[in-house]
């Protein structure tokens, strides 16, 4: 792992020790920002927009995705991935690229870990994906031939299913 990132990871706060953290590293369009806003509200993950973005958060767009002022409060914007990590300082983090070895259903999640996810018209670049063991860089099963799932029915996937290994805390 690339010695900053590392440094970085080792040094967690309390603060970022009891939840899930979503970065989404450059989205693009607006509503699959807007949906995984409404998801990370609904399942308590936290959400991390990381600059440049797409578009900016008052756009149409994306409060045509019916977005309230509550939900909208569990964002943090970051200049740029070293930035947002040395804000949350994640207990791990684990990239989600189609490039990944490891299925995500294979790895088990701890509070405090964070999931990155690249932007949708070129992904993650492979200059982020090489600060990380290829054991952190994971993979949702595909049909053999496809290119990739849409951003936020990959974030969706992934934060059910590690909120489905803590037993769904904080749910009704
Ligand atoms: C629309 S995809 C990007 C497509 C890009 N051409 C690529 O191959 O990475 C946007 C993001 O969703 C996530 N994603 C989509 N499908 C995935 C899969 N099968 N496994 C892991 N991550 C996936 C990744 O984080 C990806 O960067």
């Amino acid at each position: 792992m690339d010695a900053r990132v590392s440094a970085i990871l080792s040094t967690q706060t309390d603060e970022a020790g009891s939840a899930l953290h979503v970065l989404l590293y450059e989205p693009e369009i607006p509503p699959n920002t807007g949906n995984v806003i409404r998801l990370c509200a609904n399942s308590g993950a936290r959400l991390h927009l990381i600059h440049p973005l797409g578009f900016t958060l008052d756009e149409a767009r994306l409060r045509r995705a019916g977005l309230d002022y509550r939900e909208l409060t569990v964002i943090e914007e970051h200049a740029g991935l070293t930035a947002c990590l040395e804000r949350v300082r994640p207990r791990r983090l684990f990239a989600l690229s189609t490039r990944g070895k490891g299925s995500l259903f294979d790895a088990r999640f701890e509070p405090g870990d964070a999931l990155l996810f690249g932007p949708e018209s070129r992904g993650l670049p492979e200059a982020v994906l090489a600060t990380l063991p290829q054991d952190c860089i994971l993979r949702l099963p595909m049909r053999p031939g496809n290119r990739s799932l849409n951003l936020s029915n990959a974030v969706a996937v992934s934060v059910f299913e590690a909120w489905r290994q803590w037993g769904f805390p904080g749910a009704e």
